[in-house]
């Protein structure tokens, strides 16, 4: 007889203690899968951390249904910059002025476009770091609701999915970029754009171009919707620049290239990203580099930097140095992107800025 007068049968003592082993078998054989879904992109997203890792269903985002929202986002933005545009009617607004003296300009467009992409990821991934580039009004909240289905492209390319740690992740949103373009009707420079860093690191891309409606996307060990062109001349480079932002780019490309070089003055760094890559689009430019020299900030970049990294190619300071999408808003290096070219010998070719005055 048992202290309390229950007493313990050796048959229930036993079947007890085999439902304990079966309940500990399936917790730890859990874990084991998350760690394994989370090893399979540890080298280039987890970055190699030791320390206690998330399992699947706690604390962590699908980087496949991430690319999902991100596309669906860019989308439903660019509905709205169409709309407004088509309206006519743009509340043009400055923000103030870039450190060059341009006007920061601000529009309807901008402001609805960032609303509607801001809610629609914040509601599918409340936990992520979300930075956009216009302010959100948090007494006009908008809940978007994502219906959970990955369009069949994506499903075609990513065939599994890419679960990484929330808190590793950090979303850029650009609800319009290439403004200045916008409010003077030139609408084939404007994208809105999404892009995914983990642990700073650019893995997804999304630029979409509203007024063609076409939307590049990239993976960055995943997979994508857009391919690099089979050629480009690194002798003779066509360089696509800012128009509008442009501080002393063309002195250093033709300085850098010869006085024959061919440049390309165009709005938005999503369209002079997209003029690098094999683009159905009839209103895009080709062009074989990418050069900026003034600041410029990370929502207006790290879109194309992830397609291009996703697809072999390079985008860095001018002086070669990787950027860091956590953090700051903006780099200060100036931007060299390229693809299927020798990117290294590319930067030593080029002057240092800081020496030359060509900031
Ligand atoms: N010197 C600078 N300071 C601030 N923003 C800059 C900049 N140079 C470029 N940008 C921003 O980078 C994007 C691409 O610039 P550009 O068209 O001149 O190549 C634009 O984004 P937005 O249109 O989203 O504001 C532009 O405002
Ligand atoms: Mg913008």
């Amino acid at each position: 007889m048992a202290p309390m007068g229950i007493r313990l049968s050796p048959l229930g003592v036993a079947v007890f203690c085999l439902l304990g082993l079966g309940v500990l078998y399936h917790l730890y054989s859990g874990f084991l899968a998350g760690r394994f879904s989370l090893f399979g992109l540890g080298g280039e997203l987890g970055g190699g951390a030791a320390g206690p890792v998330a399992v699947a269903d706690a604390g962590t985002v699908d980087l496949r249904e991430m690319l999902a929202v991100s596309v669906l986002a860019a989308v439903r933005g660019g509905d709205e910059v169409r709309r407004v545009r088509e309206s006519n009617v743009l509340h043009e607004k400055s923000k103030g002025k870039t450190r060059e003296g341009a006007e920061d300009k601000m529009t309807s467009g901008d402001v609805l476009s960032n609303r509607k992409m801001f809610y629609l990821l914040k509601t599918a991934f409340p936990s992520v770091q979300i930075n956009t580039e216009e302010h959100v009004d948090a007494n006009d909240k908008e809940v978007i609701l994502w219906d959970h289905k990955i369009p069949e492209d994506i499903l075609k390319e990513i065939t599994t999915p890419k679960e990484v740690p929330a808190e590793s992740v950090t979303v850029w949103i650009d609800p319009l970029d290439a403004t200045q373009e916008y409010t003077e009707d030139l609408r084939k420079y404007v994208t809105t754009m999404v892009c995914v860093a983990v642990n700073g690191k650019p893995v997804l891309g999304v630029i979409h171009k509203p007024f063609s409606e076409y939307t590049a996307w990239a993976m960055v060990d995943g997979g994508s919707n857009v391919k690099a062109r089979s050629s480009y001349s690194e002798k003779t480079p066509k360089i696509i620049v800012s128009r509008s932002h442009s501080g002393m780019v063309k002195q250093v490309a033709l300085q850098t290239f010869g006085n024959q070089t061919a440049i390309i003055p165009a709005g938005g760094a999503g369209y002079k990203v997209l003029a690098l890559l094999d683009v159905p689009d009839k209103t895009q430019e080709k062009a074989d580099l990418y050069i900026h020299v003034t600041y410029i900030k990370k929502w207006d970049i790290c879109a194309g930097n992830a397609i291009l990294k996703a697809l072999g190619g390079h985008m860095t300071t001018l002086s070669g140095e990787e950027i860091s999408y956590t953090g700051s808003d903006g780099i200060e290096g100036g931007l060299l992107a390229s693809i299927k070219m020798n990117h290294q010998a590319l930067v030593r070719k080029l002057p240092d800025l800081e020496k030359t005055g060509h900031k």
